[in-house]
């Protein structure tokens, strides 16, 4: 399994910087002052670098909500109970979370993949059955998944993204589920980007201040019990992560080595992905960070990345919501590209006074 991780990692190249002087001069031909539209100017040069072509196209999309439980929550760290996970999985498969609106709204696909989730579930044609383990480890005793089961989670991303590419997909999207994950994505941060855990301990679903300060002590204990085992970056998601972070690292990483996109979703999703940068700088060439998570920490974790989410509308919902809505604006920016006259075509003059 660490000889696909490592060829996977390989096979990880940046994109061909020669094209953009291309893509920039249809920009700036199409009828509109230079610049004009902002930031969708700067999307679409990502995206069509990224599919490596000055002739992007946009249709395919898919959000693949990978869903675990976490032994953790035994520690108290969430506002709701462990139960919620399946439930919230249910509520999926049967069209009625956030997620399955949103995504519909995008014109996405969307899968679950059950990565670890403390449940038996019947096969359904949305869910994608790859559980690792009945959730993972209390990460506050020890770590919270072995080096094996990470690989395997990991590897499950990244089959699912070269799956997707095959079948045709043009844009990916991340999401989860997974009662007490922001407690192992914020330990994963800690440890990643060395930031103060205080800092960047959040209220999650919407803990009280008691527990506030119980889940920080948490997060730290947790950074101390497995302080011997956090050398590299695939040590710290196996001691601090989880498996549905994993399989988001993997999709990831799945996508990067076929020259896909991806749109990471909130605050634990961006965990999978800041693990996946740090194991392959040229990742960055093919993530777009869908939106600004309320979750306090995710402010500071972007600036330290040097990001800027595409949308900024107070969401900490999760379950990819946030990038399925992103996706929607990255497609407007392919349409721009693509549809829009040039100055030429629209016997439009170019010339500024
Ligand atoms: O994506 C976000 O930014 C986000 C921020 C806060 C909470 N969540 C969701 O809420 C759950 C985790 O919250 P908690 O309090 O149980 O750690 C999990 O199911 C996430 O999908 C998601
Ligand atoms: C109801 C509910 C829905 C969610 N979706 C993602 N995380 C969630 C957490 C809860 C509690």
């Amino acid at each position: 399994m660490i000889d696909q991780f490592q060829n996977t990692l390989s096979s990880i190249k940046g994109v061909d910087m020669s094209l953009s002087g291309a893509v920039q001069a249809h920009l700036d031909d199409l009828t509109k002052p230079k610049g004009s539209l902002g930031r969708l100017e700067e999307i679409v040069m990502k995206y069509a670098l990224a599919r490596g072509t000055d002739h992007p196209v946009l249709k395919k999309k898919k959000v693949f909500c990978f869903a675990a439980d976490h032994g953790v929550a035994a520690e108290g760290v969430s506002a709701f109970p462990a139960e919620v996970t399946p439930q919230m999985v249910y509520n999926m498969l049967h069209g009625g979370a956030a997620i399955n609106a949103l995504a519909s709204h995008a014109g996405a696909d969307l899968d679950v993949v059950d990565m670890g989730v403390n449940h038996d579930f019947d096969e359904h044609p949305a869910l994608r059955r790859h559980k690792v383990r009945k959730g993972s480890a209390n990460m506050a005793k020890g770590p919270a998944m072995t080096m094996e089961e990470t690989l395997q989670a990991v590897m499950v991303g990244v089959a699912l993204a070269r799956e997707a590419h095959a079948e045709g997909y043009d844009l990916l999207a991340t999401g989860e589920m997974g009662i007490a994950n922001t407690t192992p994505a914020t330990a994963l941060y800690a440890s990643l980007l060395d930031l103060p855990v205080e800092m960047i301990t959040g209220r999650g679903t919407g803990i009280d201040d008691v527990t506030l300060g119980r889940k920080i002590s948490v997060i730290k204990q947790a950074l101390e019990v497995n302080a011997g085992q956090l050398s590299t970056p695939l040590e710290k998601l196996a001691a601090l992560g989880g498996f549905e972070i994993a399989g988001i690292c993997g999709l990831v990483l799945g996508a990067a080595s076929v020259g896909l996109p991806v749109v990471v979703d909130g605050f634990i999703s961006s965990a999978g992905a800041v693990a996946a940068l740090k194991m392959s700088c040229g990742v960055s060439d093919y993530l777009f960070f869908s939106h600004l998570s309320r979750e306090q920490g995710h402010k500071t974790i972007m600036n330290r990345l040097g990001a800027r989410p595409i949308l900024d509308l107070d969401l900490r919902l999760g379950e990819g919501t946030g990038a399925a809505l992103a996706m929607q604006v990255i497609e407007a920016s392919v349409r721009v590209y693509d549809e829009m006259a040039t100055f030429s075509s629209a016997n439009v003059s170019d010339k500024s006074v």
